[in-house]
């Protein structure tokens, strides 16, 4: 498998540090409000990628991080007064609904920077006491002159840094570079004890503890968006090599932008849409298929049209995959003819160009052009006259396929809504003793193949094998 790196510039070969693991990082959001279809395509980057190594056999520790105590945090809760914590626990629980909706999985692990104090303190120490870091007044910051390796990530020299840097407003500061990694407490903001007194967090540094304390000091993939390159993931490099003596990541991930009118998105320019605005109007999965029809790296610009040229290309997976279903449930018919053994030869053959295109560099538009040559095939040739398991194969494979991009998931999810419905609707008929209701409602689950259990905690349901 290939990976584009944007520490070396090219395309490498991925060797994870333990065969058949991989141990992965991404910077997750700051969550001081609902997050837009830009920063949803960086989260759904980085799944698809742990879904696609996972389908390859490899184990995935995949860790996503919170950024909950921040300025602009602190910012809207003495706005709207409340805490900070308040904020920052409203906007995680709308990230995962929002999260959801989209397909993303969960994370192994979704730290926040506010339970990983000790981590973080104890990093900001070593800096301090190996001569990476000085503190001024309950400021903490670490010094880049010090470091010779700074500016490798992004690919700048320290001295053009230095020269393209805008006077600080900090004169304290040995370099204008030199970034804080602990801010002593302002009246009335949340703190934390610390060696330094009473303060919080820098942003920079919380990744390097969490990224440090859920996967350990090298880790093989580090990521976030095109954005985060410089300052914070050089930061990054800068922080946790500096104390560890150690390789921080082997391969760092680089999702490009989405734009509009080939504009990043992002909040500051107000040229955002969030999960919920597209919701109103479209599937989300349509949303989720527009962004994987499109290479990870290159930016993306983002229109109302484009996705509803990707709704009917969404729309054409699903009927297929409805067409197979349906041939299924029909039995098919016995036997199979030579044009059908072609065919499940040629089955194979599309999974191995999926694989191709995917292991070079993740490249989903292509596994997604892929894809849709092998729709065709079925559309074209599986039919009346074909055999049950032929059929089965070809939808099995397209399953697959989409699944590893978490596509063509919906009805599932539907159906699952769907079986709570009737189970609360059968409760109520019980309740009113309408038994034969009741029994009626049972019949007709046991027909979706839901098997019902009356347990003490309640009735509980499973899908029969
Ligand atoms: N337009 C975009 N396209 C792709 N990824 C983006 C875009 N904007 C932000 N991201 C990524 O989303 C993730 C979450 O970032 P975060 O919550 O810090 O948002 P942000 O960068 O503050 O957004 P904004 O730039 O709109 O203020 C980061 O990995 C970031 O790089
Ligand atoms: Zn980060």
């Amino acid at each position: 498998m290939k990976l584009y790196n944007t520490l070396t510039k090219e395309k490498e070969d991925f060797q994870p540090l333990v065969p058949g693991e991989i141990r992965m990082y991404a910077c997750g959001p700051t969550v001081y409000d609902l997050f837009h279809i830009g920063n949803a395509r960086t989260f759904m980057v980085f799944d698809a990628m742990r879904r696609y190594f996972q389908y390859r056999g490899y184990k995935v520790h995949f860790v996503q991080n919170f950024t909950d105590i921040d300025d602009k945090i602190i910012n809207k809760a003495k706005d709207q007064g409340v805490t900070s914590e308040a904020i920052s626990e409203k906007f995680i629980k709308e990230y995962f609904k929002d999260a959801d909706s989209l397909g993303i999985e969960r994370a192994d692990v979704h730290p926040k920077v506010t339970e990983n104090i000790p981590e973080i303190i104890e990093i900001i120490r070593t800096l301090q006491e190996k001569g990476y870091a000085y503190e001024i007044q309950g400021d903490v910051y670490f010094d880049v002159t010090g470091y010779k390796d700074y500016g490798r990530l992004s690919k700048q020299n320290l001295e053009d840094l230095q020269q393209g840097s805008r006077v600080e407003v900090d004169e304290r500061k040995k370099s204008p570079l030199d970034f804080v990694l602990w801010k002593s407490s302002k009246e009335g903001e949340p703190s934390w004890e610390s060696p330094w007194g009473k303060g919080r967090p820098g942003w920079h540094i919380e990744c390097s503890a969490m990224a440090k304390k859920y996967l350990g000091e090298t880790i093989d993939i580090h990521g976030g968006g095109g954005d985060l390159v410089f300052p914070h993931h050089e930061n990054e490099v800068a922080q946790s090599e500096a104390a560890t003596g150690k390789t921080f990541a082997n391969y760092w991930i680089h999702v490009g932008y989405l734009n509009v009118n080939n504009e990043k998105m992002s909040k500051s320019l107000g040229n955002f849409f969030t999960v919920r605005d597209i919701r109103r109007e479209f599937d989300l999965e349509v949303l989720r298929f527009f962004m994987l029809s499109a290479h990870y790296r290159n930016p993306l610009n983002f229109s109302k049209e484009l996705l509803i040229s990707a709704k009917s290309g969404l729309e054409r997976l699903y009927h297929s995959k409805e067409n197979l279903e349906r041939l299924l449930e029909s039995g098919g018919s016995p036997g199979s003819s030579e044009e059908e053994k072609e065919l499940v030869k040629r089955l194979e053959e599309y999974e191995e160009r999926f694989i191709r295109k995917m292991d070079d560099d993740f490249n989903t538009a292509d596994g997604i052009s892929v894809i849709f040559d092998l729709v065709k095939d079925l559309n074209t040739h599986i039919g009346e006259g074909t055999s049950g398991e032929t059929v089965s194969r070809g939808l099995e494979l397209l399953k697959r396929l989409t699944g590893v991009l978490g596509l063509l998931e919906q009805e599932e999810e539907v159906l699952e809504e769907e079986i709570e419905a009737l189970i609360e609707q059968r409760q109520e008929a019980r309740k009113n003793k309408d038994y034969e209701l009741a029994d009626e409602i049972r019949d007709r689950l046991q027909g979706l193949g839901i098997e019902l259990k009356d347990t003490p905690q309640g009735v509980q349901w499973r899908r029969k094998s």
